[in-house]
């Protein structure tokens, strides 16, 4: 496999687009003609259609999608199946998956997960995952071996983009809040494993809700590709990521989930109607795509 942030730096370059669409189906918002039944298989069969209906409308427009297995998980079996199609169906259409699963454990447990979620024999076969950096570096040794043998890419939680955060995150220790330290070691795996773009084979989770910090962590982590989450629902604007790209436009992908994949329920698309819900979709992402594209360095992308 070509290296993870050289794939990721040639399909933003490719399509114009810094957007991540995240796909986090809620029963609730699902268009009508898809809530048939209500079983946990019923529903694992709308989340599949709906995923796959996103991943059609956004193909070609964006670079990556974000399946949030939370999601398919607590629908058991059936939701693991659903994740495991809509995975292939997405690099079936060219774009990158990130696996949203924010797994660690021990390091020998981690292995596991690592093996499982990223290996050569995984199932799931997705591109890169996100990870959390709490149980310390041998916890993260497994992720950064299995997406070395791979190429494959990992995003460690550094500053993450909800309020409660900042509780442990932002705790000075020896004078430097904690998501500095953390994004310290990340810089490090970034810059052994870097590609041809520069950027490594690790990156890290930064809140488009913090921008402060993600220009400060941008200055400080130069090898390290960010995954901006926070960005449409959660209120993070585009000026508010701006400081997330380097000169070229480079260096961060930015997630929408429900911002785009839920477009036909905001009224900016009621235009649409649920018929067209995934023309609503698309818009959607061509708009965020046009923001983000206007907070880039003038011209980078
Ligand atoms: O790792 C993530 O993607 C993530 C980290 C973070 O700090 N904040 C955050 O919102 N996320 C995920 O990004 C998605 C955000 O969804 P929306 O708020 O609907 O755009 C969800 O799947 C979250 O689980």
């Amino acid at each position: 496999m070509p290296h993870y942030a050289d794939s990721l730096a040639s399909l933003v370059r490719e399509h114009k687009s810094p957007l991540v669409v995240g796909i986090d189906p809620r029963w609730d918002q699902l268009p009508d003609s898809l809530r048939q039944g209500d079983s946990l298989a019923d529903r694992a069969e709308a989340y599949r259609r709906f995923s796959i209906g996103v991943i059609e409308a956004v193909a070609g427009v964006v670079p990556a999608v974000k399946p949030q297995a939370a999601f398919f998980e607590e629908l058991g079996p059936a939701g693991m199946a659903a994740l495991g199609d809509v995975i292939a169906r997405a690099r079936g259409n060219r774009l990158q998956v990130i696996l949203d699963g924010k797994r660690n454990d021990i390091g020998s447990t981690a292995e596991a997960y690592a093996r499982g979620m990223l290996g050569e024999a995984s199932p799931w076969g997705a591109d890169s995952v996100t990870v959390s950096p709490y149980l310390g570096d041998d916890s993260l040794a497994p992720f950064v071996t299995t997406a070395i043998e791979r190429d494959a890419g990992l995003y460690v939680l550094v500053k993450t983009s909800n309020p409660g955060g900042a509780l442990w995150q932002d705790k000075l220790i020896d004078g430097k809040p904690l998501y500095r330290h953390v994004g310290e070691h990340v810089e490090h795996l970034a810059e052994k494993t870097a590609g041809e773009c520069g950027y490594g084979l690790v990156g890290a989770v930064v809140g488009a809700t913090y921008p402060e910090q993600l220009s400060e962590l941008r200055q400080a982590m130069p090898h390290t590709w960010f995954l901006v989450p926070g960005f449409g629902a959660q209120g993070g604007a585009a000026a508010d990521v701006a400081g997330a790209f380097d000169a070229s436009g480079l260096g961060a992908v930015v997630n929408s989930s429900r911002g785009v994949i839920f477009a036909y329920n905001r009224p900016e698309y009621a235009q649409f109607g649920q018929d067209r819900w995934q023309d609503a979709v698309q818009q959607a992402a061509r708009d965020a795509t046009a923001q983000l594209c206007d907070a880039t360095p003038a011209g980078a992308l």
